[in-house]
């Protein structure tokens, strides 16, 4: 399965389930893995025939921007409901880490979607 891929995104957004941290921003780390069949761009060489990563990243931004959640896991599972339907991409991989969580680990989520 071809794929295109976006890893070490760093996206600052507020998120947390502790009072404290509904106003402040922290850094999450994502990675992405996204089915794309890259065939087709690759013959023509034309970009809107890709998946542009650019244009993903984008849309992860404005949409942390406008949205707020306590955990991650419902971060996890809107950013990849949104690409799915956005993008109209079949499966995602999405691993998000918060690296300020807590100084013994570095945690996270990981969830994959196909589109149904
Ligand atoms: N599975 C999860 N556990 C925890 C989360 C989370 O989003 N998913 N969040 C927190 C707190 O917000 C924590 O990150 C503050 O340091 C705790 N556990």
């Amino acid at each position: 399965m071809d794929m295109v891929f976006i890893h070490d995104f760093e996206l600052t957004t507020k998120i947390g389930v502790f009072a404290w941290e509904h106003h402040i921003e922290q850094k999450l780390i994502l990675d992405l893995d996204l089915a794309w069949p890259n065939r087709p761009a690759a013959a023509t060489d034309d970009i809107n025939l890709a998946l542009d990563y650019s244009a993903v990243v984008a849309q992860i931004q404005i949409f942390a921007l406008s949205r707020q959640f306590e955990l991650i896991e419902t971060l996890a599972e809107k950013i990849a409901a949104l690409l799915i339907e956005q993008f109209n991409i079949e499966y995602v991989k999405l691993k998000i880490r918060k690296p300020g969580a807590i100084k013994e680990a570095t945690v996270g989520v990981q969830i994959e979607r196909r589109k149904s």
